[in-house]
């Protein structure tokens, strides 16, 4: 009797053993045992990276004999790499070690998704050279638009105690290609250049380095002064230069391949060049002279938006297009992906393609500061596909942004893709299990921006969860369609920033910023009014359109050729204008509104379908974020369609939900998060 109950316990406990997964292994779920033994590895040398390689080998590589091949002559591969089925074994073969290891996970993934291994012959080369990661993450812990936990970043116990996640965070990394990482905030601390802490640096930095990835840092233009005592920080005064010469000087002896700085100037109260009358060339090319003897380079970003009353969709564009051939061959501008600031959806920054003479690489968000944050189920590849397939015409038909910053367009001595985190020291380390697909994506389109969103998609589910038709067709269709989903219940249309100020997390579409600056306030992105809705940005309101290449001036100048996606974003509409498909702007609104929470309906019922699939813990958390996303999405949408009624004076169409909410108690929610605009 005694042994039946036993039984019947460890029978019990069987599903639990099955499914005790939470998610901290990210991707990363190969075969735990019966690697192959190391007797079929065959490679010469010991050096870090190799050994990781074939350590990952022993651990999980279930199939033939590999062999590890460098080959000087794979140079041109850019620090890819081949693979190739020779009679019964695997040859992996790279210029270098790091190229190897590369290899050896494109051969993990291809087992863990199930994949043929059969007469392999595959070349990779990397679409950037440079795949960096940027943290927002501060010194005391804290993370700027971080949303799953504090940093990893132990300042205060490194270089004493070394967490694992450390060397955790630099595998995944490696396994999808990402090479470089920015580990502090843009709002930078002086203090980050202090000796102390560039010994912590270094520390980080030798962990990482087997892995490939090269540590960068964000600098604050008023380091001399603030931290070295110097009268200025002035990039034309000589003590000034001495001090980034010496600077760069110890911390290359600390860290001989330290990759360069990344610098927020003169951009919402960050220090600059122009505090002292001088250009962002000229601070840009100050740092990038002491970092060029060591093959250092500064990632300066161009995301400024001056004391003008210009628009601010405009600013990056006017700034920097003067400055064009002013700067030194190792500054590359760093560029948001839209003009305005990471919203669901923005036209393209029409600063890609009009640096003709200056390297230029896209800044994307994976942090979904403007999606939700943590809460929402969003996949990010899809945006970031629009943006890189989107067509500029700097340079004829086919000047992709894409091209354009990967050196096709433009033989840049420097090509590099970014993005700003949204790893933290969560279990799960993105706060929300699908947020993990979005760091995945970033570093595979890094790597090849050829793939496409679903080729990713389908990947990193069965990576993540299991190639089980069942979850794998609904849950990708899921994840595929989810941002124009999160567009749709927050800002369709070409809409865009009407986020409450501060936290960016719900709707404020009546936010009004009297006191501030006229363009942190929501009123002046959609200046909805009792004729219509929508900001003209063309010749006869802001002439943004002027920014593009022709044909696209006309095209967004013009309501009748602008997608009808961006068409608030380029254009003030009446709201009985008839769109398409025969419905009028406020009648599109409002089922654009409601397809959005739809949608989101439809997930709950997809996850809840799949429960058989999953473990319980991923089942429970992804399902309870659903929840969350289901409301927030109503609330978007009664906000933004109550709201808006008071210009358009029309109803709400019959066929759609009615609002639960009344406008004046939406209007009294006050999330308290996050700290500034
Ligand atoms: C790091 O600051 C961020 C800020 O939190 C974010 O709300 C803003 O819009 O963008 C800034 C930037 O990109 O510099």
């Amino acid at each position: 009797m005694k042994n039946l109950r036993l039984y019947i316990l460890l029978f019990l406990m069987i599903p639990l053993t099955i499914f005790a997964e939470d998610g901290s292994q990210l991707w990363l779920r190969f075969p735990a045992k019966n690697g192959v033994s190391t007797d079929k590895i065959i490679s010469k040398g010991n050096n870090p990276t190799l050994n990781i390689a074939k350590k990952e080998l022993m651990n999980h590589w279930q199939g033939q004999e590999i062999e590890l091949r460098t080959d000087k002559s794979l140079k041109y591969l850019k620090g890819g790499y081949k693979i190739k089925s020779v009679q019964n074994k695997l040859v992996i073969s790279a210029e270098k070690e790091i190229g190897l290891l590369y290899g050896v996970y494109h051969i993990l993934r291809l087992q863990q998704t199930k994949s043929s291994l059969a007469n392999l012959n595959i070349t990779e080369k990397p679409s950037y050279d440079v795949r960096i990661l940027n943290h927002w993450d501060n010194l005391d812990g804290t993370i700027e638009r971080g949303y799953a936990g504090h940093s990893l970043w132990k300042w205060e116990n490194l270089p004493n105690t070394i967490s694992p996640r450390y060397e955790e965070y630099a595998r995944a990394n490696a396994s999808i290609g990402i090479n470089a990482t920015v580990l502090n905030n843009v709002n930078a601390s002086p203090n980050m250049l202090r000796k102390d802490y560039l010994e912590k640096v270094k520390f980080l930095a030798d962990i990482f380095r087997p892995y490939g990835i090269k540590v960068y840092l964000s600098v604050n233009f008023s380091s001399p002064k603030v931290l070295g005592g110097l009268e200025n920080s002035d990039p034309l005064n000589k003590d000034v230069q001495k001090w980034w010469k010496d600077k760069a000087s110890e911390i290359y002896k600390l860290i001989p391949d330290f990759g360069g700085f990344l610098v927020k100037a003169n951009s919402e109260g960050q220090p600059g060049p122009q505090d002292y009358g001088r250009t962002h060339a000229d601070g840009a090319n100050m740092m990038a002279d002491v970092l060029k003897p060591y093959g250092g380079i500064v990632m300066w970003r161009a995301f400024v938006y001056s004391p003008s009353k210009e628009d601010r969709a405009k600013q990056a564009y006017l700034e920097f297009v003067p400055l064009d051939g002013k700067f030194r061959d190792n500054v590359i501008v760093q560029i948001k992906n839209g003009p305005v600031d990471f919203q669901p959806r923005e036209a393209f920054n029409p600063l890609f393609g009009a640096l003709k003479k200056t390297s230029e690489m896209v800044e994307f968000q994976i942090t979904q500061e403007y999606l939700g944050q943590a809460n929402h189920l969003v996949y990010l590849a899809p945006l970031f596909k629009e943006t890189l397939d989107s067509d500029t015409y700097s340079d004829g038909k086919g000047s992709t942004i894409a091209k354009i910053t990967d050196g096709t367009l433009r033989p840049a001595k420097l090509t590099a893709i970014s993005a700003v985190a949204n790893i933290g020291e969560d279990k799960n380390w993105t706060g929300h299990h699908f947020a993990q697909a979005n760091w995945y994506a970033f570093g595979r389109l890094a790597w090849n921006h050829d793939l496409t969103s679903e080729q990713i998609a389908d990947e990193w589910i069965k990576m993540t969860f299991t190639d089980n038709e069942k979850f794998l067709n609904p849950v990708k269709q899921m994840m595929l369609t989810s941002r124009e989903t999160a567009v749709d219940y927050m800002m369709p249309l070409g809409l865009h920033h009407i986020f409450a100020g501060m936290h960016h997390y719900g709707p404020e579409p009546w936010g009004d910023y009297k006191g501030t600056r006229a363009d942190w306030s929501p009123v002046y992105y959609h200046q909805a009014n009792t004729q219509g809705l929508g900001f003209n940005r063309t010749k006869t309101g802001s002439n943004a359109v002027s920014q593009y290449f022709p044909p696209l001036n006309d095209i967004y100048g013009n309501i009748k050729t602008t997608p009808e996606n961006l068409i608030l974003w380029f254009h003030h509409i009446p709201w009985d204008y008839q769109m398409k498909d025969g419905k009028t702007l406020w009648e599109e609104l409002s089922y654009k509104y409601d397809t959005g929470v739809k949608n989101v309906r439809e997930y709950q019922k997809v996850w809840d379908k799949i429960q058989p699939y999953v473990d319980e813990e991923r089942f429970t958390e992804v399902q309870s974020k659903l929840k969350i996303q289901a409301k927030d999405a109503v609330w978007w949408k009664d906000a933004c369609l109550l709201y808006f009624q008071t210009f358009s004076k029309m109803p709400i169409p019959y066929d759609i939900e009615r609002p639960i909410h009344e406008l004046e108690d939406l209007k009294k929610i006050k999330l308290d998060m996050g700290h500034h605009n």
